[in-house]
């Protein structure tokens, strides 16, 4: 794409509500959960491997998708200008092409599941999509509670690792559990950042977020917090023999964490300056579990 395009308002609104970046949530659990597999076994399906990667990358979908319609019925996207109802104004074609990402990437995971005469991995795989429904889907709408960063972590964590590895291996493994803790806090950190510049139409809608409850100055000093567990978190791991040493390169991700805590500590009270963090925050769950996974492959 051009920079020309890349700047056009209507493709800038469509990226934004595309959000290319934010699959990356989807492909580093099945990355991590297959190394953690290669590093014991030394046996990689690929084929299991990039189904898996692709399904997953269609459930997100799915739930994004799906978020735009059901944030629809709320009235709380009623100034997200990039969301997809808004965009297209036609809400029943968004939400059927929600489910059609569904249905095709649960199909993926069900062919794993049959490929190994094993539901285990479609069974863990509906239990994710579940929470990812009771997250924004009526009644429950438990992300209007506050508890879409608890719903996030064990969905993309210990959910989606676990069911990546035991696609690769049909067993389990207290390493790929511990990995799935490291995955599951970067994964809910991005959460928590998209609700800082949000503050003002989630209290009108009712959504009680994190930072709604705590306020914008308690929510920078938490981020510190949760960015900075990541890293002693990994060296005490591999201290206690369960990560490999290599594993440390995630702290290659550093430079975006401190970038992250910063940035927002300047900017909490500033929704417009603050919007763009849980794109840093993309960044350093990116680089962290991308270099984490080499940890195991090397
Ligand atoms: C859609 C998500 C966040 C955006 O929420 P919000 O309403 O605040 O956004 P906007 O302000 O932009 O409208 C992601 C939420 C993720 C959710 C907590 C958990 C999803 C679970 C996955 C579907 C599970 C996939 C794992 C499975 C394949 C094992
Ligand atoms: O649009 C968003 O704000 C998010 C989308 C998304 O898929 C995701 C997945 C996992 C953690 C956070 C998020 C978002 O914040």
């Amino acid at each position: 794409m051009t920079q020309a395009q890349i700047s056009d308002p209507k493709i800038k609104l469509w990226m934004a509500a595309i959000k290319p970046p934010m699959y990356s949530v989807a492909i580093m659990p099945v990355w991590i959960g297959t190394a953690v597999a290669f590093a014991q076994t030394k046996v990689l399906n690929v084929a299991v491997f990039s189904t898996f990667l692709v399904a997953a990358i269609l459930i997100l979908a799915w739930e994004n998708i799906s978020n735009d319609v059901f944030d629809a019925e709320t009235g709380i996207d009623k100034n997200k200008h990039h969301s997809l109802v808004n965009l297209t104004g036609n809400k029943p074609l968004i939400f059927w092409l929600g489910n059609f990402c569904l249905i095709a990437g649960l199909l993926g995971i069900l062919a794993i599941a049959i490929w190994q005469k094993d539901p285990t991995v479609f069974g863990i795989s509906l239990l994710g999509c579940g929470l990812g429904y009771i997250y924004q889907g009526p009644p429950f709408r438990l992300g209007y509670q506050g508890l879409g960063e608890i719903i996030c972590f064990f969905a993309f964590g210990p959910l989606l690792v676990t069911a990546a590895y035991y696609s690769q291996t049909q067993t389990w493994s207290m390493t790929s559990l511990a990995a799935s803790v490291i995955v599951g806090i970067p994964t809910s950190l991005i959460l928590f950042c998209s609700h800082f510049h949000q503050v003002k139409d989630d209290i009108a809608a009712g959504k009680r977020s994190p930072i709604v409850r705590l306020g914008t100055a308690k929510g920078a000093q938490l981020l510190k917090w949760i960015t900075g567990s990541i890293y002693p978190l990994t060296l005490l791991f591999v201290l206690w023999g369960t990560f490999p040493v290599w594993t440390l390169l995630s702290w290659l991700s550093l430079p975006y964490a401190f970038k992250l805590c910063h940035h927002v500590e300047q900017n909490h009270h500033l929704p417009d300056k603050v919007s763009n963090c849980k794109f840093i925050a993309v960044k350093v769950h990116f680089w962290s579990c991308l270099f984490f996974g080499v940890g195991f492959m090397l």
